[in-house]
């Protein structure tokens, strides 16, 4: 079984194969990168979901796959501030999309005032963490929980909820 996965980025990738290693389905991974279709800051759950699917379908493609995982960052704004949203698809041939989302942590008050400028959230956390490209490693969610539930863990957890709602569809269907 191919599964495309729609990104390059390593917290993600490694998010995608600690996922499906909890189901029992011998799987090949090939990573690209693909288009998310949605703006680079996605500020809704419904534009960061339809990133991860975009991004699902996309990679699916690209690879000639069998399964396509696209996970997708964004915020959401809330009457207690900006939260972490995070959302993921797998695409497949014979099921509609599944899509699951992931933990959310508010955000706290000064990177809400950069958001608001309308900036992104990766520079913003590289300033205000001092180190570089922190959405490739531990992420927000790993600096605001001072380490504990990383970038990877927390799609780790999409990705295993996507992969037993595959499971369950195919033994649905046998
Ligand atoms: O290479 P890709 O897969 O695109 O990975 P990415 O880190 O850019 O992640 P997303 O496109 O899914 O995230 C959308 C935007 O939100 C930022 N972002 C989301 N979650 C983040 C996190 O935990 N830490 C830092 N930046 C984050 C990210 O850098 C983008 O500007
Ligand atoms: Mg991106």
């Amino acid at each position: 079984m191919i599964i495309a996965i729609g990104t390059e980025n390593p917290a993600k990738v490694q998010a995608v194969k600690q996922g499906f290693s909890s189901i029992r389905l011998i799987t090949d991974f090939k990573e690209v990168s693909v288009p998310s279709g949605v703006s680079s800051q996605p500020l809704t759950d419904e534009e960061t979901m339809k990133g991860a699917e975009n991004r699902a379908k996309a990679a699916r493609l690209a690879a000639g796959a069998d399964i396509g995982i696209g996970l997708e960052g964004g915020v959401m704004e809330t009457q207690a501030g900006f939260f972490l949203c995070n959302w993921g698809a797998l695409v497949c041939a014979d099921l509609p999309p599944i899509i699951a989302g992931g933990a959310r942590i508010q955000l706290p008050l000064e990177i809400c005032a950069e958001l608001v400028k309308g900036r992104e959230l990766s520079p913003i956390m590289d300033e205000y963490s001092g180190s570089r490209q922190t959405g490739r490693s531990r992420g927000a969610m790993g600096i605001f929980t001072n380490g504990t539930v990383d970038r990877t863990e927390m799609f780790t957890h999409v990705v295993k909820l996507l992969a037993g709602r595959y499971h369950y569809e195919l033994e649905q269907n046998s």
